[in-house]
Order: C-alpha cells, then sequence, then structure tokens
C-alpha cells in the first residue's frame, strides 16, 4: 500500500489541526501542508507548529497526493472550485464533513475529473480552531468512507489505510445512507440541545442565574452540545435537510405520544420506553463505543 507522501489540509480549525496532529505522531514520513481563508487561523496554525507549511494560496497543491478538505460542509464546493486549477491529476481528493450526499455532489461539480472519496470521521467536540485539535481524537473511533461505485478500489485501499494509521476503524457506506444514519444519531441530538437550552434560556419564571446555577448532570450535558460552532451546525441542518427532517418528524410524534403518556398517568408506557432506552445505552457501552466520553469538557488545546 503506497502511503500519502504529502498531505494537504484545507481548513485548519479543530478537525484539520486534529488530522495534522495525529499524521505527525502516527505517519511522520508524509509531508504537511496546511491552507486557510483566515489570516489569523493560519498565524496560530503556524505558531503551533502543525505544518511543514502554511499557505495562503492554493499553488502548492499541486505537490499533494492527499487532498483534505476540512472545512464547514458549506464551504466544501466553493473550496472544490478554488482549487480546481492546482490539484495534481493523481491527486486524491477527500474530506471529513459531517454530511457526505451534499458534500459528493458539490466536489464533484466542481472537480469533474478528480478522484474524490468523501469520508467522515464520526469523532469532535463542541470546540472549533487550531488550538482545540489533538492527535487521539480519532482513536477507536469509526471513520466512514462514502465512495461511488466508479471509484477505483485501490484508492479507496490508500485512504482506508490512512485514517486506519490514525487510529480510526473504518467503515464503507453509501453516502445518502450515511446522512439518514448520522441525522439520527448525530445530527436531531444536537438539534435537540440546541432547542432545549434555547428553550430553558427563554423562560421568564426561572432566571438565567438559576439555569446556570441548578445545571447539573442532563442539562450540563446538553449545555455542552449546544456550544458546538454555530456556522458547522448551520450547514450541516441545510445541508442534510431531508433526512433531518424526516427524522424530526418521527421524533415529534415520538414525544407527542410521550405527552399523552403523561398526561393520562400510563406508567407503564414510559416505564417500557425507558427500559428499552436503558438497554441501547447499555449496548453502545458494551461495544466500547463511549470512549470520548471521559474527554468531555477538558482541554485539549
Ligand atoms: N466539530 C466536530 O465535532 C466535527 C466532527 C467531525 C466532522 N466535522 C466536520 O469537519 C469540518 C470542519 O469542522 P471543524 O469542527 O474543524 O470546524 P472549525 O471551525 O474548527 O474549522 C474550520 C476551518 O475552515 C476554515 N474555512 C472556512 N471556510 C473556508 C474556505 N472557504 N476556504 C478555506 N478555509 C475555510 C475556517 O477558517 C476554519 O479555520 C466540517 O465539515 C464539519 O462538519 C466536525
Ligand atoms: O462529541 C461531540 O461534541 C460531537 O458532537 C461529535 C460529533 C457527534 O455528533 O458525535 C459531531 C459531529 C460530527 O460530524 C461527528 C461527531
Amino acid at each position: 500500500m503506497r502511503a500519502f507522501t504529502h498531505i494537504a489540509i484545507i481548513g485548519t480549525g479543530l478537525i484539520g489541526s486534529s488530522v495534522a496532529r495525529a499524521v505527525r505522531e502516527k505517519l511522520p514520513e508524509s509531508r504537511l501542508s496546511g491552507f486557510d481563508r483566515d489570516p489569523a487561523t493560519r498565524q496560530r496554525a503556524e505558531e503551533l507548529g502543525l505544518f511543514d507549511a502554511v499557505h495562503s494560496d492554493y499553488a502548492p497543491l499541486a505537490e499533494a497526493d492527499l487532498v483534505l478538505l476540512c472545512v464547514p460542509v458549506g464551504a466544501m464546493a466553493a473550496v472544490g472550485r478554488d482549487i480546481a486549477p492546482h490539484i495534481g491529476a493523481d491527486a486524491i481528493i477527500s474530506d471529513v464533513g459531517s454530511c457526505k450526499a451534499s458534500v459528493l455532489n458539490d466536489l464533484r461539480s466542481a472537480l469533474p475529473d478528480a478522484t474524490i472519496i468523501p469520508a467522515h470521521p464520526v469523532a469532535g467536540t463542541e470546540k472549533s480552531g487550531p488550538d482545540a485539535g489533538f492527535a487521539s481524537l480519532f482513536e477507536g473511533r469509526w471513520c466512514i468512507i462514502t465512495p461511488d461505485d466508479n471509484t477505483d478500489e485501490s484508492d479507496i485501499a490508500r485512504l482506508e489505510a490512512f485514517w486506519s494509521a490514525l487510529g480510526a476503524n473504518v467503515e464503507r457506506m453509501d453516502a445518502e445512507h450515511h446522512d439518514l444514519v448520522l441525522a439520527v444519531t448525530s445530527h436531531l441530538p444536537h438539534l435537540i440541545a440546541y432547542t432545549i437550552v434555547g428553550t430553558a434560556s427563554d423562560l421568564e419564571s426561572v432566571t438565567r442565574s438559576e439555569v446556570i446555577k441548578y445545571s447539573a448532570g442532563g442539562f450540563r450535558d446538553f449545555t455542552r452540545i449546544a456550544a458546538s460552532d454555530p456556522v458547522m451546525w448551520r450547514d450541516v441542518f441545510l445541508s442534510n435537510r431531508e433526512a433531518v427532517l424526516d427524522m424530526l418528524q418521527r421524533f415529534t410524534e415520538d414525544l407527542t405520544a410521550l405527552q399523552r403518556a403523561i398526561r393520562r398517568d400510563e406508567g407503564d408506557t414510559l416505564e417500557d420506553l425507558f427500559t428499552r432506552t436503558r438497554a441501547i445505552r447499555r449496548g453502545i457501552i458494551d461495544e466500547g463505543q463511549d470512549v470520548a466520553e471521559p474527554d468531555f469538557g477538558r482541554d485539549h488545546g
């Protein structure tokens, strides 16, 4: 398997800088170039020594054999168009976006002749920017690769080997199916967290300071998720609109059923559901998938 010799990371925020740190640790032979549209972010990436070089224009992309787009999903199309004149003929173009069908579509339109293999490391935090990244972010976490049917098997295997080297467990999936699964496991939970924290802060009968003072346990976990990057999540909901609306419809119906059970004093209905959901949580722990939990709230910067 040919390892990538020159990895270009566009977007040096939480995920881009985590990839850079992990590459430094696990693939020290690879050259690393960083690109970001924000001058302050570029300067910080330089200060942190995350890359061999940080660039403000895309000319050096010609040398890269892996170009990884780590920008919000709403920016993928524009970045695709910006890099089009600069990428090498044999480069693999990939990304880390939280939605896959829209990204595949956007990159295919912008780069019709390129080898595009979208990917999504299902690992992150509520923080943003180059200071927030850390090398172990992907260890033991899933990375879902969503190639289309025309992609060369050896190119897919190369990208899979890259993510495995960073410690991720790699799985392949169709882009539409990815978006449906992540709508319920990631996107809807974020929407619920944004809503509940907004609801609490809008209350008139409970003061803001009471909400902060007594936000123990469950609500505190919601506030962590609701602190996630506004631009990133705006883009996720607009890009994965259909799947999110579908899951939201189902969720709303289930919530209405619970509302009815409470109003009608149907304790069995509540207990049955809570017993089922407790089993799901225990299943997640048995499969060792809550590895990131001890890191919550810790500062990795
Ligand atoms: N944060 C998470 O938990 C998480 C997890 C997995 C995947 N993702 C995905 O990773 C991607 C990046 O998220 P992040 O959390 O690292 O965000 P971030 O805000 O920390 O970093 C994004 C960077 O992209 C740069 N950028 C934005 N538009 C650009 C453009 N047009 N050209 C060049 N640079 C541009 C920004 O300046 C910023 O430095 C998103 O697509 C997101 O959906 C995020
Ligand atoms: O742990 C968190 O803070 C996250 O929100 C990470 C999380 C998730 O929902 O699991 C967020 C978005 C991603 O695309 C992947 C991972």
